[in-house]
């Protein structure tokens, strides 16, 4: 087996990179479960972690390091190309990345970075005309955070984006009412009670893929899908829908992604029950009195791509649309 088929990676992860004064991104589509218009950029911030593979056999085997490329100058690398790319999004930053470190070092076969958004948030402060948002300063959110991986690998035809995903990661969604979970298994095993109404809170990581890779990292903002749309709608979806469970509500969730954006061939879902657990019912009273669940918490992971669409009568086949 040559170095090239075995499995040969090696990288550095926690690269903080902070960019200032980012181009801006503008001219995204606007959609009715957001009112998310943009991201200013001041603070493009994330968290990166890298992995390279190629001819690096022999650094592990012969302990030779004449091909190694430092990890810490891969940190270097990457910080100092933040002030090369112009472009509006981490996909379009981290494919302008993967490429400079191809196109530097020619016994690098493929370079894959994903990078978790640092969010910050705007602050209100007293202006002029009252409150107003501070172009300065920003809070740290410990909210939920944008996430995006890039592939590219170097190929006969020239480097090629061979994975790239998007998504959400962390978003916590409590719903007080309007949620239940019953017919479900009745057996010796059975101890939980059927639910008509609980108050379902979730964690939620979101990820989805377009039909055409390149739409994820060309920084066009009229095929561009921000994830904080699809974050947005996730939350609209919740508070419309009575859900019969969290597999009922994901799904729920992804059909709308998909309708929202043709250019999306599938969103994928992570999704950890954290339903509160209740403490006291009180009588003639909607409220009542929870806490956090104990563990251990269950998990649901589902894939919900175009077929789906088609099959709620959502969407025609592609076929019959270019029929
Ligand atoms: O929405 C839910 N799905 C389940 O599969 C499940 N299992 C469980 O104990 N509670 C829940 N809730």
């Amino acid at each position: 087996m040559s170095s090239q088929e075995r499995v040969c990676y090696y990288g550095k992860g926690d690269v903080f990179v902070f960019r200032t004064y980012q181009t801006p991104l503008e001219g995204i589509k606007t959609i009715p479960e957001s009112n998310f218009t943009g991201r200013n950029n001041v603070i493009f911030g994330m968290n990166a972690k890298i992995a390279l593979e190629g001819d690096f056999l022999h650094s592990f085997t012969k302990a030779d390091n004449s091909c190694v490329v430092a990890t810490d100058s891969m940190k270097n690398f990457i910080l100092r190309q933040a002030a090369q790319y112009h472009g509006p999004t981490f996909e379009g930053f981290l494919k302008f990345v993967c490429n400079r470190f191809l196109d530097t070092y020619p016994h690098i076969t493929s370079v894959e970075i994903t990078a978790d958004e640092v969010p910050f948030e705007t602050v209100q402060v007293a202006g002029q005309n009252g409150l107003e948002a501070s172009p300065l300063v920003y809070r740290h959110s410990r909210n939920e955070l944008i996430t995006t991986t890039v592939k590219v690998a170097r190929t006969e035809q020239g480097n090629q984006l061979v994975k790239q995903e998007s998504g959400i990661k962390n978003l916590h969604l409590i719903k007080v009412t309007g949620s239940s979970f019953y017919g479900f298994i009745q057996d010796e095993y059975t101890t939980l009670p059927e639910a008509k109404d609980r108050p379902l809170y979730i964690y939620l990581d979101i990820f989805y893929r377009y039909n055409d890779k390149e739409d994820a990292v060309s920084d066009n903002p009229a095929v561009y899908v921000p994830a904080e749309q699809v974050r947005d709608i996730a939350a609209s979806v919740f508070h419309e829908a009575e859900t019969l469970s969290i597999q009922d509500l994901i799904y729920r969730v992804g059909c709308r992604v998909l309708q929202r954006f043709p250019q999306l061939a599938e969103v994928q879902f992570l999704s950890n029950n954290r339903t509160w657990e209740t403490i006291v019912e009180i009588p003639d009273s909607e409220g009542a009195v929870f806490t956090e669940p104990r563990p251990p918490y269950g998990f649901q992971g589902f894939v919900v791509n175009r077929q789906d669409l088609v099959n709620e009568g959502l969407e025609f086949p592609t076929e019959s649309v270019e029929a």
